[in-house]
């Protein structure tokens, strides 16, 4: 069985003094991640040497951004590259979240010159893809994701996409408390597989990550982690939480020990 990557996004939320008391309440509840399981928070950028310092207590625990620039420099204010990301200490990258689609003009073509530039920088990048309600309606999702996800892999070997994590977070599901039922999270993470399959080959798409996101809690984790194509979650709200995150990082560890 694939590893479980816990991920959480805090989004614009929790400054270093909070990222710090975050990290001290949580190392108190664990000091290493459960075997088969890999826990990931992605602070703001202010609050990323805050995270990377709390860190290195807990073994299994990384640290990620939420979003970078593709160029190395340049005149583009309120921007920040994959290099001063990894300066931090950090090793992942958020990149695409329909967040910053719907908000920040992130297009597909975009999303691929992020995941490029975070290869090549030795970032992790963790490529979010999710259809809108009204795509879901209109039963187009599978096609939406098909097209996200041949966007965002364009021109990226094999090599390197065994070194994406990918993470499906339908844009319904975001932040309203509303989650994609286990059944419908499967559907898709087999359904993304097999593309990765078409992309690649079966041997790569076994390889790679896929995390659901979307209204993931201490309440609703158990079943959909116990999806056979669900390998971890992208959590907003509930990873803010020491002793929430807590919880599913303990059903992943427990699912990972009856399985693995
Ligand atoms: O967008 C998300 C993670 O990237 C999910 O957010 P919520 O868990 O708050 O719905």
């Amino acid at each position: 069985m694939r590893p479980f990557l816990i991920a959480g996004n805090w989004k614009m939320h929790m400054n270093a003094d909070e990222t710090r008391a975050f990290f001290k309440t949580f190392e108190g509840m664990i000091s290493a991640a459960p075997a088969g399981v890999n826990m990931l928070l992605c602070p703001t950028f202010t609050s990323l040497n805050a995270a990377v310092d709390a860190s290195s207590k807990i073994s299994g625990m990384h640290i990620g951004a939420q979003n970078l620039h593709f160029e190395d420099k340049g005149a583009f204010t309120g921007e920040i590259t994959a290099e001063m990301i990894k300066e931090t200490g950090a090793s992942h990258v958020i990149i695409g979240h329909s967040e910053r689609r719907q908000y920040y003009n992130e297009t597909d073509e975009t999303v691929n010159k992020k995941a490029v530039k975070s290869l090549s920088a030795g970032l992790t990048p963790v490529v979010c893809v999710g259809e809108y309600l009204e795509e879901r309606k209109k039963d187009a999702h599978f096609d939406v994701v098909k097209n996200q996800l041949a966007a965002a892999y364009a021109g990226i070997s094999a090599e390197d996409a065994v070194k994406t994590v990918l993470a499906y977070e339908p844009v319904w599901a975001i932040g309203t408390g509303e989650t994609a039922s286990p059944e419908q999270a499967q559907e898709m993470h087999a359904f993304i597989r097999a593309e990765f399959t078409l992309l690649y080959d079966a041997d790569v798409a076994a390889q790679i990550p896929v995390l659901y996101g979307g209204s993931m809690n201490a309440a609703n984790a158990e079943e959909l982690l116990s999806q056979e194509d669900v390998d971890g979650g992208l959590i907003g709200g509930a990873s803010l939480k020491p002793d929430s995150f807590h919880q599913i990082v303990t059903f992943a560890g427990e699912i990972y020990a009856k399985h693995g």
